[in-house]
């Protein structure tokens, strides 16, 4: 039951092979006896998820079911969920329970789902490996020596490891898709927009999107069905109706145009990744795909355009912690200055108070200019170089990530060696673009991840695609021996 589908725990309630309330014990069973070796959790909700599972048992009884009603889900730690710790990873929210419930896990729990718990992340969603969290690293389900790939790597971990059916993500510069390549899971990062930012922590708000992170592009299909839409309360939201994303998952792909972006193949992309994700590509080809060679030419300046206007955007979100409101306070603070200096001091981590201060560098009167104006010019040029390669091809792919997973530890002392990790993510976010990786092969016995990118608004294309290649390929079920 632990390495089954949300499409195929959606049919065994629906027939009344399980109710909720046994599914749901299955997966707290599951993370009881797991969770001390992965570290998957900062919260798990067991009481409150056994009280909506019956709940839910209750709303099918009564023939009020939808597709996703009963199924258990984990949600990232970054979405506010009223009566709930939501820490972000962060020492300085270790003691705040959300006073109102994100927009996203509220309209999951409208659906009837049933919160385990929530997930580790790094600091607040500012790293590529989960090991910036205050709670301690998460390990790899697939080797617990290596690191689950981050931000949402407490999500990615818990559903590779059987602990939840799927779990929500959140994605400002590769944060869904990387730890979703890294487990051997079909990650979505949305089109900017398409998904309500409201009660998710702030880190990069022109960049930040919630999504999907699940075992198949069809379960992710029926849980973007459910996270998307206009929102009037973030104004970033777009008021586009919300297809049916799994109506259009068994188109055949007869005459899709693919883009292979030759800068997504060269120096620094690990050989075998190379490799699996050629074969990939060779995949949809034989499923009718045509395939050219394309360029984004900006590709290499992502990341220090993106590494300027992300710290730049945390450091403005940052500045409302600082004691008085909610969150960690100093002890014995001798003044307010003293206390806004020693809360953030002792509060925020090291990764965090590094992007505090390059952004706060960055948006300084004198170096504004030379350092963030510069970086939203590259950003533009980024997006025209997509928009340039849309209009030969309908579908970008390529690799998720150069590497795969590390060994923990293993960059924690050189940031930009971390950094260089999100070359191929990262201008995804920066254009806006919806992007998703699904598994592609191993190396080395670590999951790889193939990328596929799309025009804005073409998530379901992008599911297409992902589903197609799944039904000819079984990657995506190949599960780890853990545990
Ligand atoms: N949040 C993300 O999408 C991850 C990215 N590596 C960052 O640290 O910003």
């Amino acid at each position: 039951m632990n390495n089954s589908t949300l499409k195929q725990l959606s049919e065994g309630l629906a027939r009344g092979e399980y109710s909720s309330v046994e599914l749901t014990e299955a997966y707290l069973k599951r993370i009881d006896s797991t969770d001390g070796d992965l570290n998957a959790f900062i919260t798990v909700t067991a009481d409150q998820a056994r009280t909506q599972a019956a709940a839910a048992d209750e709303r099918r009884a009564s023939g009020q079911a939808g597709p996703l009603t009963g199924v258990p889900i984990a949600h990232k730690d970054i979405f506010c969920t009223q009566g709930v710790r939501t820490s972000c990873g962060s020492k300085i929210l270790d003691n705040f329970t959300a006073p109102y419930e994100s927009t996203v896990t509220h309209k999951l729990q409208d659906a009837g789902m049933v919160m385990l718990g929530k997930t580790n992340l790094d600091e607040f969603a500012m790293g590529s490996s989960t090991e910036s969290s205050f709670y301690g690293p998460t390990r790899n389900p697939w080797n617990t020596e290596v690191i689950p790939g981050g931000s949402s790597g407490g999500s990615a971990a818990a559903v590779a490891s059987g602990q939840a059916p799927v779990a929500t993500g959140t994605d400002t510069g590769g944060s869904i898709r990387q730890p979703a390549a890294l487990c051997n899971l079909t990650g979505l990062k949305p089109t900017y927009g398409r998904v309500s930012r409201w009660g998710m922590i702030a880190y990069g708000s022109s960049l930040d999107q919630g999504g999907p992170i699940a075992r198949t592009a069809e379960d992710a299909a029926l849980l973007l069905n459910s996270m998307a839409g206009f929102d009037h309360k973030d104004s970033t939201s777009k008021d586009i109706a919300v297809p049916d994303y799994t109506a259009d998952l068994d188109k055949p792909l007869d005459g899709l145009r693919i883009g292979l972006p030759k800068e997504y193949f060269g120096e620094g992309l690990n050989s075998d990744i190379a490799a699996r994700v050629q074969a990939g590509v060779q995949e949809l080809e034989k499923l009718g795909a045509t395939v050219k060679e394309i360029s984004l030419p900006r590709t290499r300046l992502s990341i220090p355009a993106y590494y300027i206007i992300a710290p730049a955007e945390a450091s403005t979100n940052l500045s409302r912690f600082d004691g008085v409101r909610f969150g960690y306070r100093c002890e014995n603070p001798t003044d307010l200055l003293d206390m806004y200096t020693r809360t953030r001091a002792e509060g925020f981590g090291e990764e965090v108070k590094r992007r505090i201060m390059v952004g706060t560098y960055a948006l300084s009167a004198g170096y504004y200019d030379a350092y963030y104006n510069k970086a939203q010019q590259l950003r533009r040029l980024i997006k025209d170089d997509f928009q340039n390669a849309f209009a030969e091809v309908d579908v970008i792919a390529g690799p998720t990530t150069p590497s795969p997973a590390w060994k923990l530890g293993a960059k924690s002392n050189d940031p930009v060696a971390m950094y260089l990790e999100d070359i191929y993510t990262l201008s995804v976010n920066l254009a806006g673009l919806p992007g998703m990786s699904v598994p592609c092969g191993q190396v080395d016995g670590l999951p790889v991840g193939l990328q596929l990118i799309g025009n804005y608004f073409a998530e379901a294309q992008l599911l297409n695609v992902a589903h197609q290649y799944q039904q000819v390929t079984d990657w995506h079920q190949q599960t780890p021996a853990f545990g």
